[in-house]
This record gives C-alpha cells, sequence and structure tokens, in this order.
C-alpha cells in the first residue's frame, strides 16, 4: 500500500520540502529543498517530528529511512544544516522564531536517538551541523564514496550543537576536538573510523536498496535492519587511510587549551599540522574556546543534558553580546554578504579570556522551565 503522508511547503505552490510515504513496511523521508542543499527550515523540523510521532505508533511502519534530493533528483546531497540565512534574519531582528527553532530542532534530534524503529539514513553527498543532528541517532548511517562530513559551526562563529557535543565526544581519541574545532570535512573512511558512520553503501546501491525496501516482505524490524547491512561494503575496503590521520589528529588536540594546541600545530613540520592551524586561525577565536570547554564538558553527559547545554548555549551565541554576536557575523561572512571576512571579536585567539567563555555555560532558565526540560 502507499500512503502519502502531509508535507510541508513554504508557500501554497511552492514544492513541498519534506516528502514522505509509507511503501510496503517502511516509511519514506526525502529532504527535498535541493536548492539550499536541503538546509532545515523550521517547517522541516515541524513536519519531520509530526512525521516520525505518527509513524512510531503505527503498527504497519517497521522501520524509517531517511535521504536529502540534489537538483538532478533523489541522494546526492543529504543536509547542509540548519538554515544560517534564516537564522542571520532572525538573529539580527530578534524574530521569536529563531527560539522556536533551536526548541524544535533539539527535540527532533533527541527523538530521533530515542526513536523506537530502526531510522537509516542515507548520507550521500553534504551532511553538515543540522544534517548530523538528524542522523547521528539513526539505527543506521550510511556514508557513500562522495559523503563529505563536518560539523562546520566555528566557521560561522556558532558551535557544533545538536547534539554535536554528544557524539563528537565519543569519537576516538581527541578527534572530536579536532572535528569541533576545525570544522574540518572529513569522508566515508574517516566517518566511519570515528564512529560517525556505520558503513559505506556504494552510491549506485542507494536507489535499489531504497527501492527494495518498499517491495521486500520483512518478519521484522530487525530483518529491515539486517537487509541493508549486508549490502555494505566491508569496512576493510573503506577505513585504509583513515588511522594514520586520527594518530596526527590525537597528538595535538589531546593538549588542554586552544593556545596550546594552535602553538603545537605551528611549531610543527609537517603539511597537516600547518593546514589545520592555519584553519584554526581562520575561525571564531571565541567559539573555538568555547568549543573545546563544550567537548570536554560533552565527554560525562547524556544525550539529554547535553541537548540542554546546548540550547543555552545557541541562546548565548545571539543573545549574550547584544550587537556583537559571533554568529550573526560568521553568517554574514559566510552566506549573506559572502565576503568570507568575518570581524570576530575579540580577533585573535590569544585575546580570549576565561572570563569571556564561562557565561556560555550559565543556563537562562531555572531547571524547571528549561525549554528542554522535558528530555529525558
Ligand atoms: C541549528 C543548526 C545549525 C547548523 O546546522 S550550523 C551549520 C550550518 N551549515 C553550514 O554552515 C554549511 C553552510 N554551507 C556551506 O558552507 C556550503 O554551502 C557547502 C560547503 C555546504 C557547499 O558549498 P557549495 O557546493 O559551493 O554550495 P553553495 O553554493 O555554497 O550552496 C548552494 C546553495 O545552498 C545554500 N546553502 C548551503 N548551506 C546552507 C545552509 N546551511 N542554510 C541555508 N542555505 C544554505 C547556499 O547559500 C547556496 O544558495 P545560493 O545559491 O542562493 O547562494
Amino acid at each position: 500500500m502507499t500512503e502519502t503522508t502531509t508535507t510541508n511547503a513554504t508557500a501554497a505552490a511552492a514544492a513541498p520540502e519534506v516528502l514522505s510515504e509509507v511503501r510496503g513496511q517502511v516509511g519514506f523521508i526525502t529532504l527535498n529543498r535541493p536548492r539550499a542543499l536541503n538546509a532545515l527550515s523550521l517547517g522541516m523540523v515541524r513536519d519531520l517530528m509530526a512525521i516520525l510521532l505518527a509513524w512510531q505508533h503505527d503498527d504497519a511502519v517497521l522501520a524509517v529511512a531517511i535521504r536529502g534530493s540534489n537538483k538532478e533528483g533523489p541522494f546526492g546531497a543529504f543536509c547542509a544544516g540548519g538554515d544560517i540565512r534564516f537564522l542571520h534574519q532572525a538573529g539580527s531582528q530578534g524574530n521569536p522564531q529563531l527560539e522556536d527553532f533551536f526548541t524544535e530542532e533539539y527535540a527532533l534530534n533527541h527523538l530521533i536517538h530515542n526513536y523506537a524503529k530502526p531510522y537509516i539514513a542515507f548520507m550521500d553527498g553534504i551532511v553538515m551541523g543540522g544534517g548530523m543532528g538528524i542522523s547521528q541517532g539513526a539505527a543506521l548511517r550510511l556514508v557513500t564514496e562522495r559523503t563529505k562530513m563536518a560539523m562546520p559551526e566555528t566557521a560561522i562563529g556558532l558551535f557544533p550543537d545538536v547534539g554535536g557535543g554528544y557524539f563528537l565526544a565519543r569519537c576516538p581519541g581527541s578527534a572530536g576536538e579536532w572535528l569541533a574545532l576545525t570544522g574540518d570535512t572529513i569522508g566515508a573512511d574517516l566517518a566511519i573510523a570515528c564512529g560517525l558512520a556505520d558503513g559505506c553503501i556504494p552510491v549506485d546501491q542507494q536507489a535499489p536498496v531504497w527501492e527494495a525496501l518498499g517491495t521486500q516482505q520483512f518478519a521484522d524490524a530487525e530483518a529491515v535492519k539486517a537487509f541493508v547491512v549486508a549490502r555494505l561494503l566491508p569496512k576493510s575496503q573503506v577505513l585504509q587511510p583513515a588511522a594514520a590521520e586520527l594518530a596526527q589528529a590525537d597528538a595535538y588536540f589531546a593538549l588542554p587549551s586552544v593556545g596550546e594546541i594552535v602553538r603545537a600545530l605551528e611549531a610543527a613540520d609537517t603539511d597537516w599540522a600547518r593546514a589545520t592551524a592555519a584553519t584554526l586561525r581562520k575561525r571564531s577565536p571565541l567559539m573555538l574556546h568555547v568549543v573545546l570547554e563544550q567537548i570536554r564538558r560533552a565527554r560525562s553527559m547524556g544525550l539529554a543534558d547535553d541537548l540542554r547545554m546546548e540550547r543555552d548555549m545557541v541562546r548565548h551565541c545571539f543573545y549574550l553580546r547584544p550587537g556583537q554576536s559571533e554568529t550573526v557575523e560568521g553568517i554574514r561572512a559566510l552566506a549573506v554578504d559572502k565576503d568570507h571576512a568575518p570581524k570576530w571579536n575579540p580577533a585573535r585567539i590569544e585575546d580570549v579570556t576565561p572570563a569571556m567563555v564561562v557565561p556560555f555555560f550559565a543556563s537562562p532558565w531555572p531547571a524547571h522551565s528549561h525549554p528542554l526540560a522535558a528530555l529525558a
């Protein structure tokens, strides 16, 4: 049976940004905003939440599969994050929907991590920021040869949210600090080595597997997962170059402070260290310090506490320093004016003090009225 569910559209005549249907025993979701690389709008977050909640208690749905679309059709791009143009506009103008966006997006991330049925994410192409938030909680995280995965937030004066503290802190060694601070983009090999993907599905196998999920008869939810797992490349074919790069990251990113990390990288005589130091010098100095603290705090937190901490932090990113939000400035430079020359404040890693960092971790809400108080 095919059942097409309701979908969001920004205007009545516009194409729906989230497509969903049930085919056979599986619920299928396609992110359908390819011109913005499927960046998540508030409407998309709401649609995803509504669809997942409906299917969670629908006995006809054994499992859920999600993918993105590119301009040519399905797959090719998963999701480039939260809609940063909206964040810029809403953050500059005090639009209350900004608060709703983060509360509802983080609640969606939490639901996916705790989803009662296998949720299978086809993470082809760009998977960044909010795209990680709707895939890292999946029962199966499938990357491809063309996956470009990153938590790029320090480039826009933000921090890796959407549960980034939780899942990056659980990467091996200091890989989480490396990915969080630099925002470096990784492919399938490092994604698997970092524990951020479960397996690699060849690009040309995605469509046949997706289609077959809707026509096969499955005994139960575990059989749906097993059907997909049987079609993944052996990990030994994917992992070859990853170990050496992780060892390099460990050598620097275990150091206690951002200053020591960047100084050690600048003193080293390898291309990797030089390039990594140069990357850090471009990121928001303030947010580098905030992010290192975030990842290290998150290492001893469960997901719900991490999301509450991130909800506090993201509010501060916009409102702690009125008229001086690093995030508004970072998005302006990357995606609004596109001059790629953010004016960070302070301008240098060395000029950030602990007194600037500490307030990001103070909750603006009493515990009982925290916007994510209900998350367990
Ligand atoms: C709460 C959640 C927070 C977060 O998720 S924060 C993290 C947000 N994500 C990012 O910071 C990534 C921003 N995007 C990029 O850096 C680049 O894109 C990519 C590296 C992903 C791809 O670059 P390229 O292949 O050159 O494509 P392109 O021309 O930059 O993007 C195509 C169109 O997509 C729009 N777009 C991309 N990402 C987003 C986004 N996250 N929010 C809103 N729009 C986005 C662009 O602006 C552009 O649009 P136009 O053609 O009209 O200029």
